[in-house]
């Protein structure tokens, strides 16, 4: 009797979500279940367009050289008038050889970390700065964490990566991410001026389940996923993942790329993308251009626009409240 399988991880009862969500908000907790009405200063819900950046570049092992782009990215965005500018993950360095990454590993509040917060002070700019080598427990491990900085140069908020890259990519090399990386553990979404932003690393985006809970429990706007693909698995799946996030969430997507050959052994699939919550791509720089920035205007009456006419929240209720939440077997004859 041929049975199919459908396993509803991460769908919780709106009315008992904390009991049953299978991640808890516990190290950030006060940045990350932070209402919107506790920060007065913000308007993401303001109904004017917000224009964003996403940048493109080819980090290397050198510390200066990043920041030196990253500086010259900034003021290019700033020329085009955004508010928010959005970096790929391993922006600050990209290691040429083993250990290099947790050698150079600092805290949040670290000199690297000051630069940046220094740099969105200056600029007047938000920034979100994906996969910073931060400082693990121990010498031998780091965390890769997202952090956004506000226009005063003050962090508002950090992720740390929660799926780790361990993957044998078919026709490429053996990646082993967790050898030298400990895992998130919270899930976070914090306010700007650009909407509600949902935190991700990377290879995050091949897990859906994550996205739905910055959507439907979190209550992102805006799904930020800093990358730095393989060219091999990018070529084949980083648009259609994107794109699939953003419609099945109704969010916008920006995902900040690394692009272009870093060392010997190393390149990633660039095509960094802005796509709005209809799955629209609404910004692109294409893999051939190694650095430069993507420019889109967040339209928050879309956001709510494509919310109410495809209501998939109310359905998302629905199935809470048939027991979508445990395991179900559909059996056929
Ligand atoms: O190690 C560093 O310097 C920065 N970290 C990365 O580049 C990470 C882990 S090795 N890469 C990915 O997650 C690629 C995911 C990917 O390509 C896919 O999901 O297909």
């Amino acid at each position: 009797m041929p049975f199919c399988l459908i396993n509803y991880r991460f769908f919780v009862k709106l009315n008992n979500r904390t009991l049953l969500c299978p991640i808890r908000h516990a190290r950030f907790s006060s940045l990350t279940v932070q209402s919107r009405s506790t920060i007065s200063s913000e308007p993401s819900m303001a109904s004017n367009p917000v224009r964003v950046a996403a940048a493109q570049m080819t980090s290397i092992n050198d510390l200066a050289a990043n920041f030196a782009t990253c500086s010259r990215l900034v003021k290019e965005a700033v020329a085009e008038g955004a508010k928010f500018v959005c970096f790929p993950e391993s922006f600050s360095f990209i290691a040429d050889k083993d250990g290099e990454s947790v050698n150079i590993a600092e805290p949040l509040d670290g000199p690297i970390m000051q630069q940046y917060c220094s740099l969105a002070r200056e600029s007047g700019i938000w920034l979100s700065l994906g996969g910073f080598q931060e400082r693990g427990s121990d010498d031998a491990h780091l965390r890769n964490t997202h952090v956004i900085i506000d226009d005063s140069g003050s962090i508002r908020s950090s992720y740390s990566k929660i799926h780790l890259f361990d993957v044998d990519v078919p026709g490429g090399r053996v990646y082993k991410e967790s050898s030298f990386t400990e895992p998130g553990k919270d899930i976070v979404a914090v306010d700007s001026p650009a909407g509600r932003l949902g935190l991700s690393v990377c290879y995050d985006l091949r897990f859906p389940e994550l996205y739905q809970q910055l959507r439907f429990q979190h209550e992102a706007q805006i799904l930020l996923v800093p990358s730095a693909f393989t060219k091999i698995t990018g070529q084949a799946h980083w648009e259609i993942l994107l794109r699939a996030r953003a419609i099945e969430t109704q969010c916008y997507v920006i995902a900040a790329a690394q692009a272009g050959k870093h060392n010997d052994k190393r390149e990633s699939y660039g095509d960094t993308l802005i796509i709005d919550p209809w799955g629209t791509v609404v910004g692109r720089l294409p893999d051939r251009i190694s650095t430069g920035i993507a420019v889109a205007d967040i339209d928050f009456s879309l956001i709510d626009s494509v919310r109410a006419k495809i209501p998939i929240a109310k359905v998302t209720l629905s199935c809470s409240i048939l027991g979508y939440e445990t395991d179900h077997k559909l059996t056929s004859t």
